[in-house]
């Protein structure tokens, strides 16, 4: 079996003093893409920030990409955040410059120093989402689909081992919303591991992927339905 990149048990999740979720188990290998479903306001951003750091896992046990939920110090989230790309629905990009320095900028806050190699990585990831032509436009020159494409391009830099992604096709209209995912898919195949917190059924529906759900405060995994034998055979 596969290496867990994250491993949960009996983890609780809180905003503040609310249990927003309580005793979870999940196991998350290499290589895995799971959609992390729920209504809304069931916690499926508080347990991403609280594996992205945002939270403090108060209670259980929780490791991901090698640390240690529990014992992370404050000092502990940037190293950890270089190992973990995030996706968020609102796309996260700076305004005031354009898409070529939203990533550098990136590249700079994570040690890297020699310019051609930063530029080199720039143009590589921008290649993989479809964007490497408008390296040059300000993000607000972007459609919502093309600033999803450079935010995920963004979350490539460091080669994570596990990409975190928060409702990425939430502010995109259908169409768009098939394209990112299909460009998650893509990544997913060139073996990237991914959690995908989403309300989209369309895409649960159209690129089937392991399920978790949360729903009254606890996570369950939700079994795939297998398609119905024929009863005449
Ligand atoms: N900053 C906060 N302080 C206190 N409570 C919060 C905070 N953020 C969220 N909550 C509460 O935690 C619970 C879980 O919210 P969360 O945002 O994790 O749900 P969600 O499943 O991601 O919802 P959505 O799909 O709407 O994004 C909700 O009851 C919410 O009101």
């Amino acid at each position: 079996m596969k290496q867990p990149i994250l491993h949960l048990e009996n983890a609780d999740i809180y905003q503040r003093d609310i249990l927003v979720l309580s005793k979870i188990n999940f196991t998350l290998r290499k290589g895995e893409f799971y959609y992390l479903i729920g209504k809304t306001g069931s916690g499926k951003s508080s347990l991403l920030k609280t594996l992205y750091g945002d939270l403090r896992l108060q209670r259980g046990l929780g490791s991901i990409v090698g640390f240690d939920l529990k014992k992370m110090k404050e000092k502990d989230i940037p190293f950890l955040r270089r190992k973990i790309g995030i996706v968020f629905q609102d796309f996260k990009l700076l305004n005031d410059r354009n898409v070529f320095d939203n990533l550098e900028f990136v590249l700079k806050a994570t040690g890297w120093k020699d310019k051609d190699e930063r530029k080199d990585k720039i143009y590589e990831v921008l290649d993989k989402v479809g964007m490497k032509e408008k390296y040059y436009k300000k993000t607000f020159e972007l459609s919502g689909g093309e600033q999803q494409r450079v935010a995920i391009a963004r979350a490539l830099l460091n080669d994570p081992e596990l990409i975190l992604a928060d409702e990425p096709t939430g502010n995109l209209d259908p169409r768009t919303s098939l394209e990112v995912m299909e460009l998650l898919n893509e990544i997913h195949q060139s073996g990237k591991t991914i959690l995908m917190a989403t309300h989209d059924y369309q895409l649960i529906v159209k690129f089937k992927q392991k399920t978790v759900k949360c729903e009254g405060g606890k996570l369950f995994e939700v079994v795939q339905q297998q398609p119905q034998a024929n009863q005449n055979s």
